[in-house]
């Protein structure tokens, strides 16, 4: 299209280049394991239910990449409210998401297309 990078709707350039869903599905996967060896944010995911978190964040970066999908979860800050998470922990959990999407084969510019959509989400996940 006209606007590769910057088009949202109708574009699914960037959910091609994360593998579809069954790619995202296994780069969040990856990040779960990465996300409970990491001091920084473990703490936080204590007594989670996985497999809720596992679907529900698949779904939403399937639908925020340009992918058929709808997220059902809840809303983010209602998601992230009382857990006081800060910016070192936003950033950890972004670190990881690179790592994950690096040993997934997702080239650098689908990681930072991503990446630039949920920092969208930033103010609704910080300091909640
Ligand atoms: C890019 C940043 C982030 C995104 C896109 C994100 C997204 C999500 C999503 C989609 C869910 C599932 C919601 C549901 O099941 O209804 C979730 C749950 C959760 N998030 Fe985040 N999150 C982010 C950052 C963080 C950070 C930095 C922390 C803490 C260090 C955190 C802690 C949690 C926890 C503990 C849950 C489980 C809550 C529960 O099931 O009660 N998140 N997040």
């Amino acid at each position: 299209t006209a606007c590769a990078t910057s088009n949202r709707s109708g574009d699914s350039t960037l959910y091609q280049g994360l593998g579809e869903r069954s790619g995202i599905a296994k780069i969040v996967e990856d990040l779960l394991y990465r996300i409970v060896e990491d001091d920084r944010i473990a703490p936080q995911f204590k007594g989670i239910d996985v497999v809720q978190f596992h679907t529900n964040l698949t779904d939403q970066i399937c639908e925020i990449s340009g992918g058929p999908c709808t997220y059902t979860g809840r809303a983010m800050t209602e998601v992230h409210e009382g857990m006081n998470v800060t910016e070192t922990q936003f950033n950890a959990l972004a670190e990881q998401l690179i790592l994950a999407m690096e040993e997934n084969q997702v080239s650098t510019s689908a990681q930072n297309r991503l990446l630039g959509r949920l920092v969208e989400l930033h103010p609704d996940i910080t300091h909640r």
